[in-house]
């Protein structure tokens, strides 16, 4: 059965970040690699220092002419409704209609941002093939609310505030404050320290605790984001209004 965010809200402050170890199986992760790396070629977009696919449609400041997601990433829809994930959001969204697939590499990440606001404050991200450690940094109060990818030298410069320790399999879900008010990023190095860096949920991510594996090794990690983009237009009613 799946565990509801309520029981893995992480019992620190800010508030609001769910963190849900073997969230899916082995064999279900194993499907997902395979479903996202047996994907047309056209499908990958190449960044310098990761790749991603984008499923759902492509998102503007207008709202994103969707699609419907394919039935391999839908399948976890359930899965989302069981455990609350975006439960209360938005009446017309019952379940995300947008995910992002990004590859990253040992040694590649990406730099701290803001999603901005195309999407509904709650970010569901599921992980495979190897962990990742997500540092959040508290965005300055005197930037301007919402651009995307604020990706500039000053955010890079910034210390993080604190991390997370992403596990494969497991399921962050990030809402609300630490949506808005937090940028997050993950830094380009290939292996991670687990006594530096305040990471907030070891105990979650842990359980063994680390005096046998205080250091992680970065292989390659897919990641699936799984958002709500409030706005959608229909490709049948643009063509209608013309
Ligand atoms: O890979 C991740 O967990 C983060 C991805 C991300 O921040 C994004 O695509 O906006
Ligand atoms: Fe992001």
């Amino acid at each position: 059965m799946t565990r509801t965010i309520a029981s893995a809200k992480l019992d620190i402050a800010p508030s609001s970040i769910y963190y849900l170890p073997d969230f899916i199986t082995p064999a279900e992760e194993q499907t997902l690699i395979n479903k996202v790396l047996t994907a047309p070629k056209p499908k990958w977009v190449h960044l310098k220092n990761r790749r991603l696919q984008n499923w759902g449609g492509i998102v503007s400041d207008r709202g994103m002419i969707g699609e419907p997601l394919p039935v391999w990433l839908s399948y976890l829809f359930p899965r989302f409704r069981e455990a609350g994930v975006f439960e209360g959001m938005d009446a017309a969204h019952q379940d995300p209609n947008h995910c992002l697939v990004n590859e990253y590499l040992a040694g590649q990440g990406i730099m701290p941002h803001k999603d901005g606001p195309a999407y509904l404050p709650t970010v569901a991200t599921v992980t495979l093939s190897s962990h990742c450690v997500l540092e959040l940094y508290k965005y300055p109060e005197n930037k301007d609310q919402g651009e995307r990818d604020s990706t500039t030298e000053d955010n890079r410069a910034q210390e993080p505030e604190f991390s997370l320790l992403v596990q494969p399999r497991s399921l962050l879900v990030l809402k609300e404050d630490i949506y808005k008010k937090y940028m997050h990023g993950i830094r380009e190095i290939t292996e991670d320290d687990l006594r530096k860096g305040n990471i907030l949920n070891l105990p979650e991510a842990m359980p063994q605790g680390i005096e046998e594996t205080p250091v992680l090794e970065r292989g390659t990690r897919i990641s699936l984001t799984f958002r709500i983009v409030q706005k959608t237009l229909s490709a049948k009613k643009l063509f209608l209004r013309r």
